[in-house]
């Protein structure tokens, strides 16, 4: 669900440039037919590959921060490709994307990924503004995402959560006994990633036994490769008006072999429901029940195809489990070098559910944890873990942007992760310091714009609920029933960052838990 141009392979552009050159004269009648003579600022562009060198390397939104520093702080001009971008870099200029011309700029760009996974596009993170969109969007937030839904999963996320105690506690006991006083680290992104995935799943599909646990498991293997493809845009999606160049490059089968095998699990987890509901077990539902509900009603104004439920399912599943990993681990990992701030958020969890490990709390109480909200609100703000938002495009119009004009068919990157730090906006932005949202009444709503990890407008996350109940269940039960070190040698952690699906940490998160109030 966002921009990458991390994988723009020099080498391989070095040698489409041959190719490239015989459409060159094509492609520069096509430019001066787009060309508009107030563009906003940016800078100088190559032939036939425009700004994309100045894209290359795996941090894209530190390069187009510089990059927007020297050409364009509010609104920068950028051509990757055939393609027209406009990036986004301050909380007026993404006001006037999100809400002034929210409507002109509300599709997103075409992606041959989303297309061939998506059953062309049939899902609502890639689907173009229009009324498959808007029924789709209608969908999430009333039944598939509403509060009542999200609360609906609790059991789910409880379960999954005392789980990861329990792993923890006894990675805690077994390191004590083997290394005497010294514990032995836990690789707590995978632990993390494993509860966000089993939650997410159970949620979407389903119970986590029998046959469905294995159609779980099956459909996370064939998934797994698949959020990469869909991490940005690749050299065939820049050069739209090369249309051999998807099979050239081979991109093409490997997305539809991909298509394949998703498409064969998720046509199993269908069956399987099927089946289930007509033997009269309906069980708890889930996501791919209420989907089919909706099919079998077909009240709806655009028809629910079995694609679309399939779509849907699929985006769910992978929107899901990233996110939250992503903000768990970054949370963790501020903590971590922050004694201060994980020590009050330790007495916060544990005076308010009572001091002793064994204690089990349930979510009703996760409200009374203020402190650990404006930590996450925090971890967010500096990593917020879709930096570039997900692309938009005004499909329609050309757009009066201050005093500037869009041509129609520009994509358009908003810069969150520079936003969020903006100085003007931040006393010492830079820094880790969760009080700050003490007095402040900026919220991640989308209403303020200098703090939008889950973006603004029409196009916003639909998913923040339940996302954020899986980030805070997780994080007060690693501060309550644990105390955290850094391996042997540690000092700090290494908060080095890797573009991707998500803005990860680039090495997984080693820590030791030791179990609060001793070992049972
Ligand atoms: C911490 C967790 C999450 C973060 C930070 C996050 C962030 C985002 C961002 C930045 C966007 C793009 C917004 C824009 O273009 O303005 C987005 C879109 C979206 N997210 Fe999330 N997300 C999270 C969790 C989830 C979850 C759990 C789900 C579903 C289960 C979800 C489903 C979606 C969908 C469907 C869209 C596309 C919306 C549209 O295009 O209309 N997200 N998310």
């Amino acid at each position: 669900m966002i921009i990458s141009c991390s994988s723009f392979d020099i080498s391989f552009l070095l040698a489409l440039t041959i190719i490239l050159v015989i459409t060159l004269f094509i492609l520069k009648q096509k430019l001066s037919k787009t060309a508009v003579s107030n563009l906003p600022p940016g800078p100088r562009k190559l032939p036939i590959i425009g700004n994309i060198h100045q894209m290359a390397g795996d941090q894209p939104h530190r390069r187009l921060t510089d990059l927007a520093r020297k050409h364009g702080s509010d609104v920068m001009s950028l051509q990757l490709g055939e393609l027209s971008h406009i990036v986004i870099s301050t909380p007026e200029a993404a006001k006037l994307v999100m809400k002034t011309h929210d409507v002109a700029f509300a599709s997103r760009p075409y992606l041959l990924a989303a297309d061939v996974l998506y059953y062309g596009c049939k899902d609502i993170a890639f689907a173009p503004y229009g009324d498959h969109w808007r029924q789709m969007r209608k969908l999430c937030t009333l039944e598939l995402l509403s509060a009542r839904r999200v609360e609906s999963f609790r059991r789910i996320r409880e379960e999954e959560v005392s789980n990861l105690v329990a792993s923890l506690t006894a990675a805690a006991v077994a390191s004590l006994t083997r290394f005497a006083a010294a514990g032995k680290p836990v690789d707590l992104t995978r632990m993390v990633s494993t509860v966000t995935s089993a939650i997410t799943s159970r949620a979407a599909f389903g119970a986590a036994f029998g046959k469905a646990q294995e159609l779980t498991d099956a459909f996370m293997m064939v998934v797994e490769n698949i959020s990469d493809v869909l991490a940005g845009f690749t050299i065939s999606d820049l050069y739209p008006s090369l249309k051999f160049l998807p099979s050239l490059t081979g991109f093409k089968a490997k997305l539809e072999k991909m298509h394949k095998a998703s498409d064969f699990v998720l046509d199993q987890i269908i069956d399987e429901h099927k089946s289930r509901r007509k033997g009269g077990d309906g069980g708890k539902e889930d996501l791919v029940d209420v989907l089919l509900n909706l099919q079998e009603k077909q009240n709806l104004g655009v028809p629910i195809t079995m694609e679309v439920v399939k779509a849907i399912t699929l985006e769910i599943f992978l929107a899901g489990i990233e996110t939250s990993t992503t903000t768990i681990e970054w949370t963790m990992s501020e903590m971590m070098n922050d004694s201060r701030v994980l020590q009050k958020a330790q007495q916060e969890v544990r005076q308010i559910f009572g001091g002793d490990s064994k204690n089990h709390f349930d979510e009703t109480g996760l409200h009374r944890l203020k402190y650990l909200d404006m930590v996450i609100d925090e971890s967010l703000r500096l990593h917020p873990p879709v930096p570039l938002l997900a692309p938009r495009e005004n499909r329609d119009q050309e757009v009066g942007f201050g005093s500037y004009e869009v041509p129609i068919n520009t994509n358009v990157i908003v810069n969150a992760w520079a936003i969020n730090r903006d100085s003007r906006y931040w006393t010492d932005a830079e820094r880790f310091f969760p009080e700050r949202f003490i007095e402040c009444t900026t919220d991640y709503k989308g209403n303020y714009f200098q703090f939008i990890p889950f973006g603004a407008g029409r196009r916003m996350c639909p998913g923040v609920s339940f996302g954020l109940a899986i980030v805070k269940l997780i994080l007060a039960n690693l501060l309550f029933h644990f105390d955290w070190t850094l391996p042997d040698g540690q000092k700090s952690v290494n908060m080095t960052e890797s573009f991707g699906v998500t803005l990860r940490r680039q090495h997984a998160l080693h820590l030791i838990p030791v179990s609060h109030g001793g070992v049972p």
